[in-house]
């Protein structure tokens, strides 16, 4: 990540004591700073009495010339709607998703000192490195997790030092993922750049060699899941994110409507959502939805995070195409303040996109 982003972000060391409470040690108390019952109880769930379905779209059928429109048509009401969707047939080699899921839990699964070699404090981190995820404004609360962040796009702007070479799959296994979430991608903002009628491809090409980061997340199983949080409420600030669900724990929710609703993992699928980037890239036509995650009180829970960035010509601004025939809902804004300014919300607690509104 940018140098100059990586100071504004704070990341907390996770601690042996940290460790012993997340495996359940009963002789631990929850410190304070996990306690956050008012806000986990705040807004509805939705439960499990009420029928919902979260969009499934199929890239099966959006390649097929004869189901193509449908379910393009499909894609964009997600992506307007909801700004979530799962993707099933989505063509990433089975293989290679399973060697980096493998090595995730193994990852996760390895004594402290060892995942600290790489740890958010060391080796001139910020950003990058094993930790908790960012304290997000309001008292600092700490969330029920430990995560692993890391650029993996361009390779140039790889931190070596802070990729783990324990387990010893892990630096292969990612980049070979990585290689395929940038594919995916490309392929699925061509069709989105269809639906909103992007004629001249800038969508795509505002994607195609930027950067790219990926967070690796797990949440132990909590005994009280109402009184702490997996991940702090947020949108997502970058641009089009996917998400591999290591396992079949539910826990992440997503607002609508000013009621949360809990995503139940689809095997095989990835989950996709708009970032804040692609809703201004195409005018506040997509969502960047709020969404945060519960522990489970049974089992553990991993995901694997690829995070895309986008400009165009270094700005975050809505695209240039579409703007000949709709007024601008967002300022436009060079993509490095944008990055900064976003992480510096997050620490307050806010959400920079906000600001940019017109
Ligand atoms: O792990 C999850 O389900 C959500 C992770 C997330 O929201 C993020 O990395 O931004
Ligand atoms: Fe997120």
């Amino acid at each position: 990540m940018e140098v100059a982003s990586a100071k504004i972000v704070n990341r907390d060391e996770i601690t042996g004591a940290a460790l012993s409470m997340f495996a359940g040690d009963d002789s631990v108390e929850i410190p304070e700073s996990y306690i956050r019952t008012e806000e986990v109880l705040a807004d509805e769930v939705v439960g499990k009495d009420e029928a919902y379905e979260l969009p499934v779209v199929d890239m099966a059928k959006l390649l097929d010339p004869d189901s193509s429109a449908m379910e393009t048509e499909k894609l964009g009401s997600a992506c307007r709607h909801w700004g979530f969707f799962q993707l099933t047939n989505h063509g990433v080699d089975e293989a290679v998703a399973q060697l980096i899921k493998d090595t995730t839990v193994e990852f996760f699964s390895l004594p402290l000192d060892i995942k600290n070699r790489v740890s958010v404090l060391g080796k001139g981190a910020g950003l990058e490195g094993y930790g908790h995820h960012y304290s997000r404004g309001r008292g600092e609360k700490l969330d029920w997790a430990e995560g692993l962040i890391l650029i993996t796009q361009p390779v140039q702007e790889r931190n070596m030092k802070l990729w783990p070479d324990n387990p010893p799959t892990f630096r292969d296994a990612l980049a070979t993922y990585s290689v395929e979430m940038t594919k995916l991608a490309k392929r699925l903002l061509g069709f989105m750049a269809a639906d909103i009628g992007d004629e001249q491809g800038e969508l795509v090409e505002a994607f195609t060699d930027k950067r790219q980061s990926m967070a690796m997340h797990h949440y132990p199983p909590c005994r009280h899941p109402d009184k702490v949080m997996g991940i702090t409420p947020h949108t997502d600030g970058l641009g089009l994110t996917l998400l591999l669900h290591v396992d079949d724990t539910p826990g992440l929710q997503i607002k609508k409507d000013g009621r949360w609703f809990p995503v139940r993992p689809l095997p095989g699928a990835i989950l996709i959502n708009i970032g804040d980037i692609l809703d201004i890239m195409t005018n506040g036509a997509y969502k960047s939805v709020e969404h945060r995650v519960i522990p489970d009180a049974e089992r553990g829970r991993t995901t694997v995070v690829f995070v895309q960035e986008a400009m165009v010509g270094g700005m975050v601004t809505p695209l240039p195409g579409l703007l000949k025939e709709q007024e601008p809902r967002y300022k436009s804004i060079d993509l490095d303040e944008y990055i900064k300014c976003n992480f510096k919300a997050l620490s307050e607690g806010t959400r920079f996109a906000d600001s940019l509104r017109i």
